[in-house]
């Protein structure tokens, strides 16, 4: 039997996630994969997350299964790109975007003989973005919608069987009730998060340190605003019309609390606690469904030149991998935070003795 080749476009945490999970049950599959960023492909390359880097689109003519996992917008485009394209026999194409009418929509030019295509989105993922941000495990146990009206069960079980190792929740589902779901319990917190946090920005523009004095609770409800800004204005772009209903029963929830606040109605005011409670506290008693936990450790960097670089190099040297570095505040004349995030605990820890032993220290993750 000849070995399945499987095409990634877009190499990014889910791409990444899907290839890393494939490889690890079967390591004879070949995957090759494109990505507008070279680094992701040489990094991807250096790591064996995939075997082969492609330079375009051309590669997908080989490919048994083909992957697309860009921003939702891009994945349409890519569609249209592919609808003009000799594709092989009997290819499976898939996407993971976070809408899926558009995509659909967009599908529909694949007309080509036996070639099918099976809408996909992972319900699981992360604030954090990227090739390195990866991993196998990320999507144990979440739910993985498919939306697939022409596909017939031996296709859809050739898909799943890829993915095996992601060890996810399969449900199938029709576009317009995956758009309407995914709203609601996804894009629109996505959108609250947002606005709350600009909101907060504006009101202590000329006060910084309010922003600062954040706790727990608010940071919590703004996890989500640290996602990846193209991901969702593409998200959003391609769930306008439902969106824009599910923002004003929001906002029409929110001006009953101010109604109730502005006329002093207690137990209104009340319910409103109690019932969210009721529901949230289900929510959380329900298995773990949820993000793997990263590690963040926030350093304080000397306004020095070179500092960033001996960070990294102390870490390289001491094989701890990093998975995502951003520098949070740099100002002239004022010494810098750097974020500095690891997949695991074992080498978060580490990297917090090390560094507290050499010039550096910890601001945060103490
Ligand atoms: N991040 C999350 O939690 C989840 C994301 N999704 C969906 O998965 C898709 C990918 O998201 P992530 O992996 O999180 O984003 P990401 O930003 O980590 O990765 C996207 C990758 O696509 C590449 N890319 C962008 N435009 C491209 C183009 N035109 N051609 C080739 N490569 C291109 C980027 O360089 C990047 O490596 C999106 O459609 C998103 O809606 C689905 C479930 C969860
Ligand atoms: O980080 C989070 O809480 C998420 O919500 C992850 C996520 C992002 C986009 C999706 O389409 C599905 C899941």
């Amino acid at each position: 039997m000849s070995t399945t080749e499987v095409f990634i476009n877009g190499l990014g945490l889910i791409g990444s996630s899907l290839a890393r999970a494939i490889k690890k049950k079967n390591e004879e599959i070949v995957i090759t994969a494109a990505d507008k960023d070279k680094d992701t492909l040489d990094y991807a390359i250096a790591n064996k997350i995939i075997d082969r880097a492609a330079g375009n689109l051309a590669a997908v003519k080989t490919a048994d299964i083909i992957i697309l996992a860009t921003p939702v917008d891009q994945i349409v485009t890519t569609l249209h790109e592919l609808s003009k394209m000799q594709l092989k026999k009997d290819a499976i194409v898939t996407d993971v975007g976070s809408t899926k009418q558009t995509v659909l929509k967009a599908a529909k030019e694949l007309i080509q003989p036996n070639v099918t295509f099976i809408g996909g989105h992972p319900m699981a993922g992360s604030h954090k973005a990227g090739v390195t941000a990866g991993r196998a495990d990320l999507f144990e146990n979440a739910f993985y919608f498919l939306v697939a009206p022409k596909a017939k069960d031996k296709q859809i079980e050739k898909l799943q069987l890829l993915l095996q190792e992601t060890n996810v929740k399969w449900f199938e589902v029709d576009a317009s009730t995956h758009d309407k779901l995914v709203g609601q319990i996804s894009h629109l917190p996505h959108i609250i998060a947002a606005t709350l946090v600009n909101r907060t920005q504006d009101e202590f523009a000329d006060s910084p340190l309010g922003m600062k004095m954040a706790a727990g609770g608010f940071k919590s409800i703004t996890r989500i605003a640290s996602s990846d800004p193209d991901m969702w204005s593409a998200i959003l772009k391609t769930n306008t019309t439902i969106l824009t209903t599910q923002l004003a029963k929001y906002q029409q929830q929110l001006s009953e609390v101010q109604d109730d606040l502005k006329n002093g109605n207690q137990e209104n005011l009340y319910n409103l606690f109690f019932q969210a409670k009721n529901s949230r506290d289900k929510l959380s008693n329900q298995k773990k469904y949820i993000l793997p936990d990263f590690y963040d450790l926030f350093v304080n960097i000397p306004d020095k030149v070179g500092a960033i670089a001996r960070v990294t190099q102390l870490l390289a040297c001491n094989k701890i991998n990093l998975v995502n570095l951003q520098i949070l505040e740099i100002r002239e004349e004022i010494d810098g935070i750097l974020q500095l995030t690891f997949m695991k605990e074992i080498d978060y820890e580490k990297a917090k003795k090390i560094l507290s032993g050499q010039e550096y220290r910890i601001v945060k993750g103490e």
